[in-house]
């Protein structure tokens, strides 16, 4: 009989420094030594997207900003495990890295945040609204076509002192993000699934190794959470099907239930965002991660032959 891989301990976790990276990286160390019997210790790090703060990340290249040199650290073995959130992982993962785990997924909507207005309704005419978010810009002029959007960039209490300071009149922000740092009260209402979809992989952990980590690959797969893994694993397949990056504003939600799942994308114009967006809504049984992945496909598919062919940022 082969004995177990073994796991050398502590594990190191690399995480980003942001307070919301340190505390999803928290958060998994704990439940490493509470589920797993595992002690971790976390190795904090600076990637690009957290130092370049004055450009839209679809300008700068895009998801992978926050990811590689945490993989970096994977790699020379500094690290042996990194926390992500799911949102920010690119689709295609360099050759040698996988996806352990996707945790249960927070609060996946997006939330309208404001010192005097209630929800995007409420906003007098012309209004300023703070995102850099693509997939948040073309939602937003889909319901007011008035309001003057603004770019936002930087972790979530440098975007919250920006709008304490004046310089907008609301921001949308991931509820999960304001959830998980005990901000819940700053979040005015939701976005509804039909105002606005959010996006491919909102509000879920993943947790990410090199292939060759056997051991700790199958401890983390304990930690999996199936209707979060599968309902994200759709979305991620509508995002990989149109090219995964994020000068596309796409949106995807999923929500995997008894079996059944339900699927939501948007596509909105790649250099044009006041043009209408093209939506689809699917359902289908899905009792596993090919039947995931199939609908996140048919999602795609449909979004192209409704029109979406002329929206991709490639399309000539
Ligand atoms: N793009 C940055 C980012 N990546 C993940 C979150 C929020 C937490 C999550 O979605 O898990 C945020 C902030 C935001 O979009 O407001």
């Amino acid at each position: 009989m082969n004995a177990a891989p073994s796991i050398s301990v502590p594990v190191v976790i690399a995480t980003r420094e942001s307070r919301l990276a340190l505390w999803q990286a928290e958060h998994v160390r704990d439940r490493l030594r509470d589920e797993l019997g595992l002690s971790a210790s976390l190795l904090g790090m600076t990637t690009k997207g957290d130092q370049i703060l004055d450009r839209a990340l679809s300008k700068v290249g895009g998801k992978g900003l926050f990811v590689k040199e945490l993989e970096t650290a994977l790699e020379s073995g500094q690290a042996h495990m990194a926390v992500h959130s799911l949102k920010d992982v690119p689709m295609e993962l360099p050759e040698g890295f996988v996806l352990a785990a996707v945790l249960e997924r927070e609060d996946p909507r997006d939330a309208f945040v404001s010192p005097h207005y209630a929800d995007v309704a409420s906003l007098p005419q012309g209004a300023c609204v703070g995102t850099s978010s693509l997939r948040r810009v073309v939602q937003l002029l889909a319901l007011r076509p008035d309001l003057r959007i603004e770019p936002l960039r930087g972790n979530l209490d440098t975007r919250l002192r920006k709008l304490d300071e004046g310089q907008f009149d609301a921001i949308v922000l991931a509820a999960a993000g304001l959830k998980r740092l005990g901000l819940g009260e700053r979040i005015r209402s939701v976005f509804t699934p039909e105002q606005m979809i959010p996006a491919a992989g909102q509000g879920a952990l993943g947790l990410e190794v090199r292939s060759s980590s056997a051991g700790l690959l199958a401890a983390l797969q304990r930690l999996a959470h199936l209707p979060s893994a599968l309902a994200t694993q759709a979305e991620r397949e509508v995002s990989r099907r149109l090219g995964g990056s994020c000068s596309m504003p796409l949106a995807a939600h999923a929500v995997w239930h008894n079996g059944q799942m339900t699927l939501n994308a948007a596509l909105g114009h790649a250099t044009q965002p006041q043009q209408p967006l093209v939506k689809v809504a699917l359902q289908a049984a899905v009792a596993d991660a090919d039947a995931a992945l199939a609908l996140g496909r048919q999602a795609a598919e449909a979004l192209l032959a409704q029109g979406g062919q002329a929206y991709l940022p490639c399309s000539a």
